[in-house]
């Protein structure tokens, strides 16, 4: 009889952190806290809208103008969005919330609408304003971008996209994507999150392409897929791969994606990586329906925020005081030595 795993077990964390990302923070953080940058573009993947949520992001975009931009909205669950403008009202309050399809440039025009607002509101200071793009890899900043710069100054692309993770690898120059008032944008590289506690939530971003496929088990995210669409409710596959009914065994499905699609290895057995990734594909292009895998209903929502976000965000903010604290006290010694002239520079 066809039963559902009552859990998903996984305990390995998939941790994907290069070096061309970790310099690419260095360099948003540190154009951030120069008045270069006044508004912060935070775009994350509406599938899940609570794992990739990047608290570095949160860390060093402190008190800065931001907009958080939930894209890829046409492969999502579109009842959602009312879910997720609830909570940031509760507990984000100053943070504004657009959903959009970068792909088909659905609502990208707020986003312009909302720069061009930031540039009149103190024109006498600043004649343009300067937008910073970031976000998770394969999110759609770069398609966002070129979407930005089309509407507004009906201009090509020029950020390059591509389908697979990190194809922007440095942060690049400005584009303009309004004349008048003038509003840039900074493409940067997608960021993804330095460690990632949670075993399933690492799963979760990889599912979603947001880490190299190399890096993550694509059979084990074919898994996890197979696990959520049969806890929704959604056999599709049954048909789509000519199954006698649904299955709860990732193996069998594997089989006979594998026949149907014809990836054999060479004596003819089913080349199980190759049928792993044709479905993970397959999800990522939204053919098995619009899901969102984390759990956003109010509980799961506020969970998030009070357990996981706030904890974390002040805890690293201690620390920084802390640090802050040390670096204050050894100065003071320094100064007492006779080792540094006025406030902080050295005899
Ligand atoms: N379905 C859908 N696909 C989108 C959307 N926006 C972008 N994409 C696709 O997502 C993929 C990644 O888009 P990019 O714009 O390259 O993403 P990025 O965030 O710049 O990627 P990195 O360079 O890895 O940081 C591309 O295949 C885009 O066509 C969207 O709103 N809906």
């Amino acid at each position: 009889m066809f039963q559902i795993r009552p859990h998903f077990a996984y305990e390995k964390v998939i941790n994907w952190f290069p070096g061309h990302m970790a310099k690419g923070l260095r360099i948003i953080s540190e154009k951030l806290s120069s008045n270069v940058v006044r508004i912060l573009n935070y775009i994350i993947i509406i599938y899940i809208p609570l794992s990739a949520i990047n608290l570095k992001f949160e860390e060093i975009a402190g008190a800065k103008d931001r907009v958080i931009v939930y894209n890829k909205t046409d492969l999502a669950d579109e009842s959602v969005q009312e879910q997720i403008i609830k909570s940031f009202a509760k507990y984000r309050p100053n943070q504004r919330v657009i959903f959009t399809s970068a792909n088909v440039d659905k609502n990208v025009k707020s986003i312009i609408k909302i720069a061009a607002a930031k540039a009149k509101e103190d024109s006498i200071q600043y004649s343009y304003v300067t937008v910073m793009v970031v976000g998770m890899p394969n999110v759609g900043k770069s398609t966002l971008i070129n979407s930005m710069r089309s509407i507004g100054v009906h201009k090509g692309k020029a950020a390059r996209t591509g389908a697979l993770p990190g194809v922007t690898r440095s942060v690049a120059g400005t584009v303009k994507v309004l004349e008048n008032p003038s509003v840039y944008l900074i493409d940067t590289p997608g960021v993804m999150i330095p460690h990632i506690s949670d075993p399933i939530n690492s799963l979760k971003v990889a599912l979603t392409g947001g880490i190299r496929d190399h890096v993550a088990d694509l059979e084990v995210m074919a898994d996890y897929l197979l696990w959520r669409l049969n806890q929704f409710g959604n056999f599709s596959y049954v048909e789509k791969f000519k199954l006698p009914g649904p299955t709860d065994d990732i193996n069998i499905l594997l089989q006979a994606i594998g026949k149907r699609i014809g990836a054999l290895q060479k004596g003819g057995a089913v080349d199980l990586n190759n049928s792993a990734m044709f479905f993970v594909k397959q999800y990522r292009q939204g053919k098995y329906g619009r899901y969102t895998l984390d759990d956003v209903s109010p509980e799961g929502i506020e969970a998030h925020f009070t357990q996981v976000v706030d904890p974390v965000l002040s805890k690293n903010q201690a620390k920084k005081l802390e640090w802050a604290k040390k670096t204050e006290k050894r100065l003071e010694r320094w100064r007492k030595k006779g080792l540094l002239k006025g406030k902080n520079s050295f005899n």
